[in-house]
């Protein structure tokens, strides 16, 4: 399990995020909800481990170890970040970014080793067309699931011979991307949690998504917590309208067994008075 207890940050002198606690449990999907500003991706960097200034509070740990006192390279395989905008100085290749994944492990493995894990990689998000091209010259869309590629072989997630527990924290992944990506995207998050007992923290603006993949659901606001917990318990009209200030009709969901969220923000009251909530 990582855990991030009581965690916190304090930038000239205004509290950016207090007392937050936070889970990721091998095999289930944690979502982070909250308004812009609201501390999301402040807590993902804590738990990364990227947040080392002054003005830091409380304790992560993972799987029970200080997570300051796991040598970075240990560290590399079993957490990866997918951030939320990544700029690369230079036109990599594809192929080299993906390679990137190897960085820890770089000479524990072959040429040839390197080369074929970022084959498979490429191949599990379908973009094998892409190796050869320049990553800056790719859209958002391809450009998050090249990273994503990159991430999944940073935590060798095909190699089913693993002693440690691995997760994977993921910056609004679907920010860039298309309806249907948005989907399969969050659907093969999930399905690494389900199948490869990967622990997946993910930030989420988009209620819906996260009401139908999110186990557990943590919401902020102004960098506090409004409500943590299973999906089943927390997301509820009152959460929803303290989180993000908008009313909300929660419905069972015509498709899938999850709820259907639709938000109504206030002072707009031409709704079908059927749908009145
Ligand atoms: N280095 C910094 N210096 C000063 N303020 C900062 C710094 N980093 C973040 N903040 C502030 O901390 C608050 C939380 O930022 P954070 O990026 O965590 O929010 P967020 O919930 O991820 O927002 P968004 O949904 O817009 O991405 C914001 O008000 C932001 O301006």
């Amino acid at each position: 399990m990582m855990r991030a207890e009581k965690v916190g940050l304090k930038l000239n002198g205004r509290n950016i995020l207090r007392d937050i606690d936070c889970t990721v449990t091998p095999g289930r999907v944690t979502v982070v909800m909250g308004k812009n500003g609201a501390g999301k991706s402040t807590l993902l960097q804590i738990m990364a481990g990227q947040v080392t200034q002054g003005g830091a509070a409380g304790a992560v740990s993972v799987d029970g170890k200080a997570m300051q006192d796991i040598p970075s390279a240990e560290l590399a395989g079993r957490r990866a970040v997918l951030a939320q905008s990544v700029q690369l100085g230079f036109p990599l290749p594809v192929a080299e970014v993906v390679e990137l994944g190897c960085y820890a492990r770089y000479h524990q493995m072959t040429a040839r080793q390197r080369k074929s894990a970022v084959a498979q990689y490429l191949e599990l998000l379908d973009i094998t067309r892409l190796k050869n091209r320049s990553f800056p010259t790719l859209s958002g869309g391809e450009q998050k699931r090249v990273l994503l590629a990159k991430c999944l072989l940073q935590l060798d997630v095909e190699n089913p011979d693993h002693k440690n527990n691995r997760y994977l924290l993921l910056d609004e992944p679907t920010a860039a991307l298309d309806l249907e990506q948005q989907y399969r995207f969050v659907d093969l998050a999930t399905r690494l949690a389900r199948e490869r007992g990967l622990g997946v923290l993910a930030v989420l603006h988009d209620l819906n998504l996260a009401a139908r993949f999110a186990d557990d659901l943590l919401f902020l606001r102004n960098g506090e917590t409004v409500a943590a917990g299973p999906t089943t318990k927390v997301l509820t009209k009152t959460i929803i309208q303290e989180t993000f200030n908008v009313d909300c009709l929660i419905q069972p969901h015509p498709c899938f067994n999850c709820p259907l969220i639709t938000t109504l923000p206030y002072g707009k009251p031409n709704i079908a008075p059927a749908l009145a909530p």
